[in-house]
């Protein structure tokens, strides 16, 4: 079985426990308690594997507010970063939270970054709108990650179609890290036995 661990970051009242709440039960429910970070577990099949998916919400995040962050960030598989398209300052904090995301996470290896998924919620209240789509796609171009629009209010299916994406992913990039992981020891083990059988040949 596998374990799957994602973080929801973003700003106060961006809507991230609505996500979740939304993916985890198909319910949207009005309030949430936002003074607690809450650890949600659910078991789950994706493409015929079980897995066992663990996702943090942490209580709100400001802009300033890194030293919140750094623990999952640490800790995730993978990140939901959560803004409302009718508050231009949770946008700006989004971007901040993908650079740090970036900053704290970015493999050296090229085409091995931590999975993340930016999400515009609240796409119900497009009338009053201060973030244009292009905008949150472009942020995510430039973080090379998936974007998506949603209403956690109002539909289910999008917010399933992007954590279902998210987690293929991360399990792509779990399996990608484990094979580096398994060839660097390989190389090492191999230049062991060079270095070992390699001295005694030459002293023969
Ligand atoms: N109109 C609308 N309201 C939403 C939507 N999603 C969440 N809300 C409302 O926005 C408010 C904040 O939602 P939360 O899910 O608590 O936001 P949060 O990001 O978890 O907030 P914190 O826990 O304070 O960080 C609540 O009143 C929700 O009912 C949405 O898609 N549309």
């Amino acid at each position: 079985m596998n374990d799957i661990k994602l973080a929801l970051l973003g700003s106060q009242g961006a809507g991230k426990s609505a996500v979740l709440v939304r993916f985890l039960t198909r319910r949207f429910i009005g309030e949430y308690a936002s003074n607690t970070n809450s650890l949600y577990h659910k078991r789950l099949s994706i493409d015929g594997r079980q897995l066992n998916l663990e996702v943090f919400d942490p209580c709100s995040q400001s802009s300033e507010a890194r030293c919140i962050l750094e623990e999952p960030v640490d800790w995730a598989d993978g990140f939901v970063v959560v803004y409302n398209i009718s508050d231009r300052t949770s946008f700006i904090n989004a971007k901040n939270i993908l650079r740090q995301i970036r900053e704290t996470r970015m493999d050296n290896c090229k085409g091995s970054e931590v999975p993340v998924c930016l999400v515009g919620n609240k796409q119900d209240l497009c009338h009053v709108r201060e973030v244009r789509e292009d905008e949150g796609r472009c942020l995510a171009q430039e973080n090379r990650c998936h974007f998506q629009e949603v209403s956690a209010a109002e539909s289910y299916q999008d917010i399933a179609n992007l954590f279902t994406q998210l987690i293929r992913q991360v399990m792509d990039h779990l399996k990608y890290r484990a094979d580096r992981r398994r060839y660097s020891g390989s190389k090492s083990m191999a230049k062991l036995i060079n270095n070992v059988f390699g001295k005694r040949r030459k002293s023969v």
